[in-house]
């Protein structure tokens, strides 16, 4: 268990240090958990008089020593240990009320009616000013405060857009259009220059050459105005939290999905959890909704333990404005936490915390130990009670509410932002829509019990990193400037814990740094399922606010690109008929809540019949509540609501017939019917016309964690393509899909064919790898003996690819490294995973079976990249692997045949090795992974690939016997195929 060297505290990560006796310090002599001597100290002071590890109590003599130490501090100490009591109090009501408000359909929960009775008492007292807010901000000393700035400017824009400088982007458009010159050059010379000898390699090279032309054609045009912006959180501030006043910033839903808590750690979940309810906004304005795919009481256990360890961690964090605001991260900081921090009391206060927190995390690990085997009965909550989760495919709903306005409060007595778990009813016979379909059921239980007019959703590894994160898309949100049209706020993805060199490109650097920034410039960037603060009512299938009125505005200005012609739809807009459907589904909503304001006064019932009489049930569902929350354009409960509905409404929503015969999936919420549920949604918002913003907080906003073995990450990029496949082959295909409205600019739309028929691209991939191999083991080659003009193209096409790459990298910033890997990995992927994924495509449509959605694990601990080197069998590993060897073997046969030939024959074995050698290099990653750590590759990998690999090289042995140098030349002329 201890590592031998000087083992390192536990608690604060520094050396244990040594005894007067020279030996290392221990704490407990049973399990040797390693804790320094002040650590140590410092917990006998608290009265912690037991290992942290095992339990065992420590050692007398040591204790002994300790105690004559210190006798000075004992008031403190006295002090600390109270407010342990009021934790381990607290913790346990909070589990008691999980007991007896059992999550069943009875409308007359007590704990429940309170909740939503004072929180509808706060509602109207609302006009009081956020004391709470104050309270905390007093806290933070001076000199973590806002320096003293100028004050800013209310009525200045909260956001700008910063243009890429014009001298490094007016070379790199003008060395675009000169290489798609040079590729019609190219080609035209490629066409007109068949080769007679290799007739079937030189078409299947051209037909490659030309795909490969039209995909870089739809990547790189969308990249052609690119666009950096800038925000403003003071200015942001100072609009909408003035002084004495009550803070006007909008509230957020944050949605956390989680569904195997098996493969995603609890301790993970709770991290982002924990990092949500710590963010930099204003408590009453928050409100985190756990979504269990998995109804696992594991999950529903921890977020109790969860909530309660909330109650200390959040004051901590906001008291010190500590950054990232998850604990597990914020510990295991390589960084010198004391920089920048004056307050005296910080280094006690952080070393409590560590503490408290290496607690917490024993307890959920216990919780996770005992999860691993499921008694045979089920499992049984503290009461007694039947876990209602225990069949997961087959239970009904469940809403638990932690925290919040009427729950418990902090260690100061502050409170904190609602924390819900929730978990759909899930019975067999029902779709239910995968992760999509977690989130939908989110989108209305928050709408019945916060009904907040922003939605943040995370994947449950996704925790904030950044605590202004929230504030950072409000400038674009809250703007009015901006934010009208706005359906989304899109982060990118940034990730802890990836292998320095980030063999596998798992960090996508490419994507999040050149192509989403191209795109906004354009629509916006996609929605890449995670990391996005979404405009509630774009969810709703409305389209945005100003579109009806475009055509005028457009000519005058496009806000959006600066460059009108090229990305505005054209200046006269028809008027379609899913235009005046539209403008009529305005108008009724309008004549809705007109008419919900005139009836106060009638009765539930006669409220209902009046709603269900417009066509809304159709689109959202039979809910009332829900179809009324839908038409407060600004968020909120609506004050007549009554508590015991909202209960009874927030089960029925989530219940798994509720979307029958409704819009859900189809034109609301977000859409059904590809794994990649993202993409999907994203392309229907930009299809009615909103647009999206890329926001890149200098430290970025969120971070997640990315499969970094071979294996997973195959099998990441294969759901990922083969949910582009879905789409490609679905009725929501880019290619035909949304031309009506005329409100997706075309070159979004081009970005938008790209990333739907990127997998199909492996198909020539595939034959363009195994083409030099063919080459070298026959002698033939794709190109004819080349001509004076023929190697000025050829030149001519190969530094044009390099120099878009050099000017790509300059107005992006992304490093040469992550360029290759991207490249690299583009080829892995291509001939493994998107290849399975258009096969697997085609099978699922043509045979009906359905696509899972894998979760990918997310590792639990820092085990220092061990799982880098983890290899587990699968057939992606197939395909790589034989064009490694048959390039491999070919490039030995190129050499033998040369050796046998003579001089002449080294000339054009060069370009043959070249390209041979271009397959090799792009695959070596591949290579790498497939060795692993020990050289240790499945031997089916092995069988396989060597069997392919030698069956392919014997049959094109045989055909040309190239040891026969005598009469090669003329069988090779005369035989191309194999049937000769
Ligand atoms: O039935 C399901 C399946 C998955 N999930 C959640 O979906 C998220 C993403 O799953 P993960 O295995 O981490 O997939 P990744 O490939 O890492 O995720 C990327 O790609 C997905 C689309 O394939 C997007 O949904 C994600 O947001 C995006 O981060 C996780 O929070 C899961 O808990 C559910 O809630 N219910
Ligand atoms: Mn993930
Ligand atoms: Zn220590
Ligand atoms: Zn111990």
């Amino acid at each position: 268990m201890m590592e031998s060297g000087a083992p390192v505290c536990h608690t604060c990560g520094e050396n244990v240090g040594l005894k007067a006796n020279g030996e290392h310090f221990v704490a407990c002599h049973e399990c040797n958990f390693p804790v320094c001597k002040t650590c140590f100290e410092y917990d006998l002071k608290e009265g912690r008089k037991a290992c942290l590890q095992c339990g065992s109590p420590y050692d007398e003599n040591l204790l002994d020593d300790v105690e004559k130490a210190s006798g000075d501090q004992s008031t403190m100490a006295a002090h600390l240990s109270k407010s342990q009591e009021v934790g381990v109090h607290a913790r346990h009501i909070s589990s008691v009320s999980t007991l007896d408000s059992e999550m069943t359909e009875d409308n007359g929960n007590p704990i429940w009616k309170n909740r939503v009775e004072s929180w509808k008492e706060k509602k109207s007292k609302k006009k009081k000013p956020a004391k709470v807010k104050v309270d905390t901000e007093a806290q933070v000393p001076p000199e973590q405060q806002m320096e003293d700035k100028p004050a800013p400017d209310a009525s200045q824009p909260l956001s700008t857009i910063i243009p890429i400088q014009k001298s490094k982007l007016a070379p790199y458009r003008t060395v675009i259009i000169m290489r798609l010159i040079i590729l019609g050059l190219f080609f035209h010379y490629r066409v007109t220059n068949p080769v007679e000898s290799a007739f079937p390699l030189w078409l299947t090279s051209v037909i490659c050459e030309i795909w490969f032309a039209f995909s870089w054609v739809l990547d790189q045009f969308p990249k052609w105005s690119p666009i950096d912006r800038e925000t403003y959180i003071d200015r942001l501030s100072a609009r909408y939290e003035r002084e004495g006043e009550p803070s006007e910033l909008a509230a957020v839903d944050f949605f956390v999905s989680t569904v195997d808590p098996l493969k995603e750690p609890p301790l993970i979940t709770a991290n982002t959890v924990l990092s949500i309810l710590a963010v930099d906004y204003p408590v009453d304005k928050v409100s985190c909704y756990v979504s269990d795919d998995g109804a696992a009481m594991l999950t529903f256990e921890s977020l109790v333990e969860t909530a309660d360890f909330a109650r200390k961690w959040v004051p901590f964090c906001k008291k010190f404005a500590i950054e990232p605001r998850a604990p597990e991260f914020y510990f295991s900081q390589k960084i010198d936490y004391l920089k920048d921090k004056v307050q005296p009391s910080f280094v006690k206060e952080r070393r409590a915390m560590k503490r408290d927190y290496e607690e917490f995390k024993i307890r959920v690990n216990a919780l996770v130990a005992k999860a691993q085997k499921t008694p045979e009965e089920g499992w049984t909550m503290q009461d007694g009670t039947p876990w209602p989760g225990n069949n997961t495919r087959d239970h009904p709903g469940m809403i638990q509410v932690f925290l919040g306005y009427s729950g418990a409060r902090d260690i100061e007595g502050n409170e904190l932002p609602r924390l819900v778990y929730v978990s759909r009813e899930k019975r067999p016979g029902y779709q239910h829509h995968k992760k999509a379909g977690a989130e939908n059921a989110l989108v209305r239980v928050s709408a019945v019990l916060t009904n907040a007019p922003y939605i943040l959703n995370l994947d449950c590894d996704h925790y904030v990193n950044n605590s202004k994160a929230v504030r950072e898309a409000m400038c674009f949100m809250m703007d009015p400037q901006v934010g009208r049209d706005v359906c989304y706020v899109q982060f990118p993805q940034r990730f802890d814990g990836i292998d320095r060199s980030d063999r596998y490109a798992n960090r996508n650097t490419v994507f999040f740094d050149v192509n989403m920034r191209g795109l906004d410039g354009i629509q916006g960037p996609v929605y890449v399922g995670t990391g996005c603060v979404f405009n509630r009512q774009a969810l709703y299938g409305y389209g945005p606010p100003s579109m009806p009125s475009l055509p005028k505005s457009s000519s005058s200005s496009c806000s959006w690109c600066g460059c009108c012609s090229c990305c505005c739809p054209s200046k006269k807009e028809p008027k379609d008929p899913s235009e005046l459907y539209r403008d009529a589904k305005r108008e009724e909503l309008d004549a809705a809540i007109f008419n919900l304001r005139e009836i106060e006064n009638y009765d539930d019932y006669e409220r209902s019949m009046l709603i269900s009489q417009t066509s809304f049930e159709k689109t959202f569902g039979l809910s009332s509540v829900f179809i009324e929350s839908t038409l407060m354009e600004n968020g909120g409960v609506a004050e007549s609501a009554n508590p015991s509905t909202l209960i009874k409404e927030a089960i029925h929503v989530i219940s798994c017939g509720y979307e029958e015969k409704t819009a859900w999936g189809k034109e609301i919420g977000w859409i059904y019917g590809s794994v990649t549920e993202d993409i999907l949604t994203g392309f229907k918002m930009h299809c009615r016309g909103w647009r999206s913003i890329y926001c890149m907080p200098l430290r970025p906003a969120f971070k997640g964690s990315a499969p970094i073995n071979l294996s997973d990450r195959l099998h990441q990029v294969l759901r990922w393509a083969l949910g582009s496949v879905e789409i490609f082959l679905s009725r929501h295909c880019p290619l035909w899909y949304g031309f009506g409205g005329g409100r997706l600019k075309w070159l979004q739309r081009l970005a938008y064919i790209n990333t739907i028929v990127y997998p199909f691209t492996s198909l020539p991939l595939v034959a363009y790898c195994s083409l030099p191999a063919i080459c070298l083991l026959t002698g033939k080659f794709i190109i004819p003996t080349l001509s004076n003009l023929a190697s000025v193209l050829f030149l001519g096409l190969f530094l044009s690819i390099i120099v878009t790459a050099v000017l790509e990298l300059r107005w992006s910033g992304v490093s040469i490294e992550d360029l290759w890997r991207n490249e690299q990995f583009w080829v892995i992927g291509g001939v493994s995973a998107h290849l399975f994924a258009v096969f697997q495509g085609f099978l699922k449509m043509l045979a009906g079976v359905d696509t899972n959605f894998t979760v990918t694990a997310k590792a639990a601990d820092d085990a220092e990249f061990g799982e880098l080197y983890i290899v587990k069998w699968t057939t992606l590993l197939i395909p790589p692997t034989t064009l490694l060897i048959v390039n491999m073997v070919g490039v030995v046969a190129g050499f033998s045949d040369a050796l046998n030939k003579g001089y002449e024959a080294w000339g054009p074995l060069f370009g043959k090795v070249f390209f041979s050698f271009w397959v090799i290099l792009h695959l070596y990653p591949f290579l790498k992974g497939l060795m692993g750590r020990q050289n240790r590759t499945p031997t089916i990998v092995v069988l396989w690939s060597v069997l392919l690999a030698s069956v392919f090289s014997l049959v094109w042995v045989r055909i040309n016997p190239f040891v026969n140098t005598g009469n090669s030349t003329a069988t090779t002329s005369s035989c191309i195929a194999i049937d000769c």
